[in-house]
């Protein structure tokens, strides 16, 4: 099921400084900042050659990382995104398995254009999944 690591999400409080950090301390390519009021996020990525750092912060009162950004005030990793060639039968084969997909199951559009899914992280070792589409 499981193909290429698409990217490690890392979210942060104050998503310039983290830009600088990457971009100046680490000296590496960031993208410019995608705000994704959908996601309740504002992104940037990392580009790493054979897979991606994504960081983001909180954007909107509901967004979804501030629970998580309240129990790491410096930040910290959130979640992990694996491409699947089939998101909707990686996502029927879990959910059959009782996996809980999150949110109302039906895939979202991600910061790539391709369709997003997560999976709760006390189902998969403490860690939130992402799914994203090949
Ligand atoms: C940019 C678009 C897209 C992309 O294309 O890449 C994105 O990446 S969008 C990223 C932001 N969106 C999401 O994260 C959506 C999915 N997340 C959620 O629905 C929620 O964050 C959550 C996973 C349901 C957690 O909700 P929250 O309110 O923060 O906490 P809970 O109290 O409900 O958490 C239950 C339980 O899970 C632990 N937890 C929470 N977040 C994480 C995490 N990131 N990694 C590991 N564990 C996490 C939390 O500590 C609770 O555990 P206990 O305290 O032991 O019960
Ligand atoms: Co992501």
């Amino acid at each position: 099921m499981l193909g290429r690591l698409n990217h490690v999400a890392i979210a942060v409080p104050d998503l310039a400084a983290a830009t600088a950090t990457y971009r100046d301390t680490l000296g590496a390519k960031v993208s410019q900042p995608q705000a994704l009021a959908e996601h309740g996020v504002t992104v940037v990525f990392v580009d790493l050659g054979n897979t991606k750092v994504e960081l983001l912060e909180p954007l909107g009162e509901t967004s979804p990382i501030a629970g998580f950004l309240a129990k790491n005030p410096s930040g910290g990793m959130h979640h992990i995104c694996y491409e699947v060639d089939d998101i909707i039968a990686a996502r029927d084969r879990l959910a059959g398995e009782g996996a809980r997909v999150l949110g109302d199951g039906e895939p979202k559009t991600g910061a790539h254009g391709k369709p997003v899914l997560f999976l709760h992280p006390k189902d998969f070792v403490g860690t939130l999944v992402e799914l994203e589409q090949a």
